[in-house]
């Protein structure tokens, strides 16, 4: 069995990540941005190490991500509970109904619009990095960039702490290969109209690394 797999969007996220590891056997690799090219690499990953006969332990989506303002701050470490597929549904004029609503059964959704975190993962996690912020990570197509967005995914997700692109789709990637999987999220940038000068990012990359000492 191999040990565990971290996958990033980007390849700063895994450079900050590496350079933080304690432990060596944990695999670290930069699988692209938003939730299908994550999916579809993470897939192909666990894949070819389980036919070498190697397969992965757990997986771990792991990046910076915009913070809800109430619920974290800037440079904050966050630990997801559940991935959460907040744009994946259909318009109405009564505002956005989650395709999971529409009557399309869970086997044809990968298992849900909502995935939980492996719970003896999170657990090990929360214990090692006793103050980062807990709760369900949101995965966007987009990022939200008005004050109209960013209350709606509020008033439909009031428990959510962070939004990223990937984590959804790495944990459908990691459901249907029988893998446990969680989400490890350092906070960029503020939720809310976009600033781009407001991004924090090297911040948010030197959090990466305090936590990733956690991963093991
Ligand atoms: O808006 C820009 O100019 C811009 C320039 C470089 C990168 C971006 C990104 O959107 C990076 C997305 C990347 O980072 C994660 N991320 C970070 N903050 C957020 C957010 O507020 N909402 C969604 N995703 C975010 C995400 O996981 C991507 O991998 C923009």
């Amino acid at each position: 069995m191999s040990g565990l797999l971290v996958v990033t969007a980007v390849p700063a996220e895994a450079e900050a990540i590496q350079s933080g590891l304690a432990d060596p056997t944990v695999a670290v690799l930069p699988v692209g941005v938003g939730p299908a090219v994550a999916g579809a690499a993470t897939a192909r990953l666990l894949a070819l190490a389980e036919m070498a006969g190697r397969p992965y332990r757990a997986v771990v989506s792991a990046g910076v991500a915009g913070g809800f303002a109430d619920r974290v701050a800037v440079g904050d470490t966050v630990l997801g509970t559940r991935a959460v597929a907040a744009d994946l549904g259909a318009e109405s004029p009564d505002g956005f109904i989650p395709i999971d609503e529409l009557g399309m059964p869970a086997e044809l959704l990968g298992g849900g619009t909502a995935l939980d975190a492996d719970p003896t993962l999170l657990a090990g996690l929360r214990t090692a990095l006793p103050t980062a912020t807990v709760g369900p990570v949101l995965t966007v197509s987009t990022v939200t960039g008005t004050t109209a967005s960013t209350e709606e995914l509020v008033r439909r997700h009031p428990e959510a702490v962070a939004e990223a692109m990937e984590g959804y789709g790495v944990a459908v990637a990691a459901s249907q290969a029988g893998v446990p999987f969680v989400e490890l999220r350092a906070i960029s940038n503020p939720i809310g109209p976009r600033d781009r000068d407001a991004w924090r990012m090297r911040d948010a990359l030197t959090a990466l690394t305090a936590a990733a000492s956690a991963l093991r």
